[in-house]
């Protein structure tokens, strides 16, 4: 790859361009990142590749979830905890309804560049520009807050790290207490308005689970450890080029360039052109790399991606994180999986249910419905059954706080209980509960997707 170099990016065009004014501060930050160590490890990227590989062969699912957008605020041991709970607890419930290990992908650690519909925001007569992340700006809507500040890319390496460290020291064995089902909050299906059938399913997967689990536990002391020490990936938009070309590095055990900013960056729907910056960027990276595929892609754009971006066919290496939306997803994924599966090409097929069904209410909230997010997962495993391809993830904004961001779910959230905790600074997510409701459906639908019914 004689013609690539972690800078190659900026002879091509650049979507979601940071315009920084300060050019001179820029430079400065860039070049410290440069000498800061790495986040995470060559090492890991390639475990995890390896896991990745054995998802695309459907021996293993991935889970991936974590904020839309990540906040310097919310760098706190209670929200990063509940964060990494949620997520183990939905992994088990899910390696129950699979069959299979899976893997654990946060989007954390460094999710704090967003890519905006708008330049700009206007609020009465005042146009200023919009929010792009913690990386980047602030949500205040003040001139200050919104200018392109690039000492915030220094913030947002120090607060991944932060929250990376004390993501490894909970992983090593700080979760004893989450492989109970017991002491899960599993109220919301006790709620008034959960049909008797579904509350019913609710109870017997939650009770077959924590017998599964005892089991385990049962089976000896080593198998306990084994539980309790948790893995956890991570992963963010990889948005924000001066950032992570400033953190990809080669090292002196593998060939090749590694961005040690994240174990599995992606690129998202506004930046995935392929004469642009960063497929240019991406295409020389050793890490798996995730491209989201929303409902205007063609199938040989897709395929093209797939060949720039994974020219050796690496097991592991490439995702497509499909977002289509669940009133779209029927007709627009089948031509994409077939185009794909045609080119032989080997990818690891992943649903993000959550982006093609972000509405608008009347009162201005950007929300999502439980039930649209849900369909289109299920529809999203029928196609790929049916094309006789494997959806080996799925990828979902969330959190373990108890916001009221998306509408629905067992705990019945309405148009008018948005604004008691609506706390996202970018798109809604699933709470709590919602988030663990969601894993019990999907659990559930793979089981009996398992048996035939
Ligand atoms: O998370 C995805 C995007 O950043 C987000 O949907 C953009 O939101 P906007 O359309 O309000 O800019
Ligand atoms: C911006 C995102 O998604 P998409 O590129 O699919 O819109 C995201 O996942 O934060």
């Amino acid at each position: 790859m004689n013609d690539w170099s972690p800078e190659s990016w900026k002879t091509k065009a650049h979507a979601q361009e940071v315009k920084y004014e300060d050019t001179a501060a820029l430079d400065a930050a860039v070049a410290r990142l440069r000498e800061l160590p790495p986040l995470v490890t060559s090492w890991e990227i390639e475990k995890l590749k390896g896991l990745l590989a054995d998802a695309q062969l459907g021996k293993r699912f991935l889970l991936q979830g974590g904020d839309c957008a990540e906040t310097v605020a919310d760098c706190r041991s209670s929200v990063i905890a509940s964060k990494l709970k949620i997520l183990l607890q939905m992994s088990l419930v899910l390696v129950h309804g699979a069959h299979k290990p899976v893997i654990r992908v946060g989007r954390f650690a460094g999710q704090y560049a967003k890519p905006r519909s708008k330049a700009t925001e206007t609020k009465g007569d005042v146009e200023l520009p919009s929010y792009f992340g913690d990386l980047v700006n602030r949500p205040e809507f003040t001139a200050q807050a919104r200018r392109a500040d690039p000492n915030l890319l220094l913030s947002g390496y120090q607060h991944a790290a932060l929250t990376l460290n004390f993501i490894r020291s909970l992983s090593a064995g700080g979760f004893a207490d989450v492989h109970h089902p017991e002491y899960w909050d599993l109220s919301f299906f006790k709620t008034a308005g959960v049909p008797e059938a579904l509350r019913e399913q609710y109870e017997q997967t939650a009770r077959r689970l924590a017998d599964a689990l005892r089991f385990m536990e049962a089976l000896g002391e080593r198998t306990v450890e084994d539980l309790t020490r948790v893995d956890f990936f991570t992963s963010h938009e990889g948005l924000n080029l001066p950032y992570e070309s400033a953190q990809t590095r080669t090292v002196p055990q593998w060939a090749g360039w590694y961005d040690l900013s994240t174990h599995f960056p992606w690129i998202g729907e506004r930046t995935r052109a392929l004469d642009g910056a960063h497929v240019e960027f991406f295409r020389g990276l050793k890490n798996p790399v995730g491209v989201k595929i929303g409902p205007q892609a063609s199938p040989d754009e897709v395929v093209r991606l797939v060949e720039t971006l994974n020219p050796t066919d690496e097991p592991g290496k490439m995702a497509l994180i499909t977002r289509m939306g669940s009133a779209r997803v029927g007709t627009a994924l089948p031509p994409i999986i077939e185009a794909v599966k045609r080119s032989g090409r080997r990818v690891l097929w992943i649903s993000d249910p959550m982006h093609g069904n972000t509405v608008q209410t009347s009162s201005g909230f950007k929300t999502r419905n439980f039930d649209h997010v849900l369909h289109e997962v299920e529809q999203t495993f029928e196609m790929h059954d049916a094309l006789g391809t494997n959806l080996g993830g799925v990828h979902f904004e969330l959190t373990g706080e108890d916001v009221t961001e998306c509408l629905g779910g067992a705990a019945g959230i309405t148009e008018k209980d948005l604004d008691r905790n609506y706390a996202s600074v970018c798109d809604p997510r699933l709470n709590y509960r919602q988030a663990l409701e969601m894993s019990f459906r999907i659990a559930r639908w793979m089981e009996r997707r398992k048996n035939g019914r």
